[in-house]
């Protein structure tokens, strides 16, 4: 049997991407990388500035954005408008041929609106289906795939869906085709023992000593479902998973966390 073709998923956060600079260097490292490559973007801080500014409140419940109407239009500004826009131009610029996406088009990717007992998170979606071979299609003829954090239910509604949760349906979709790395980028240099300490990263991170750390609280807020879709996504047949700083993309010796099962 033919090797399969690595591919390497790389999902970006709110703190990077509201920070110019960091976000132009991490652009430049991304668009070095060698072989096929998919960017997922959040952007949830941008939402949040952006929705206070005209007077909504935002309110995040266990990493999920509550989204009503209202929000909905916001977030679909931001994500799918300026941000996704913003993000293709500069990768242009570096000369990868990016092409940016909601999971609207070419149905990418379709989610359920998510139905909680006793939580009502608006136009909120849970994924459901990716459009593999599309995608496969677009990573063969050289286009580099830019994804916002907007799918659709297929009847016409758009559904804001956390990002890091994107990037782990589709790094699990595309490792039915690719062998897949995943890298989670973000400001702090991988998991820490101490939020507060960036030179106490944890080399190697695994569903016990998450359990410990969870329990203590020295893993908490948005680093809880991070952890969950990693675990998720090797479990269900990705290769290869890092969570760090966008140096890793370009160094291989770069401190980061590797996650195991
Ligand atoms: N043990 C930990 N190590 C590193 N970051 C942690 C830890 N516990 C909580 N965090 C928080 O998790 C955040 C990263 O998750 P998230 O907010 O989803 O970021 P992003 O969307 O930028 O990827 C960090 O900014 C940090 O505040
Ligand atoms: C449903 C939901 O929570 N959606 C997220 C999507 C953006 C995101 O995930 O952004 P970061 O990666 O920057 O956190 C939100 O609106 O915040």
């Amino acid at each position: 049997m033919q090797n399969k073709k690595s591919i390497t998923v790389v999902k970006i956060g709110g703190n990077i991407i509201d920070d110019a600079q960091e976000l132009k260097h991490f652009l430049a490292d991304f668009a070095k990388i060698d072989g096929l490559k998919v960017l997922v973007h959040g952007g949830g801080k941008s939402a949040t500035k952006m929705a206070q500014s005209i007077g909504l409140v935002p309110q995040m419940i266990d990493g999920r954005r509550i989204t009503d109407a209202a929000m909905l239009e916001v977030v679909v500004m931001i994500y799918a408008g300026q941000i996704n826009k913003d993000i293709v131009a500069q990768l242009q610029a570096n000369n990868a041929n990016a092409m940016g996406f909601s999971g609207a088009d070419g149905n990418l990717i379709q989610s359920d609106k998510r139905n909680h007992p006793t939580i009502d998170y608006g136009f909120v979606g849970d994924v459901k289906k990716v459009n593999t071979p599309l995608l496969a299609t677009l990573l063969n003829t050289g286009i580099v795939p830019v994804f916002c954090a907007i799918t659709h239910d297929k009847n016409g509604q758009l559904l804001n869906t956390n990002a890091d949760t994107i990037a782990s349906e589709l790094a699990i979709a595309l490792s039915q085709v690719f062998e897949v790395t995943l890298s989670y980028c973000f400001e702090k240099p991988g998991v820490l023992y101490d939020a507060e300490d960036d030179s106490s990263v944890i080399a190697k991170m695994n569903p016990e000593l998450y359990a410990k750390l969870k329990a203590e609280k020295a893993i908490h807020s948005g680093m809880i479902p991070k952890l969950d879709n990693c675990f998720n996504s090797l479990s269900k047949g990705v290769q290869k998973i890092k969570i760090g700083h966008h140096k890793m993309l370009q160094d291989a010796n770069a401190v980061c966390t590797t996650i195991e099962l």
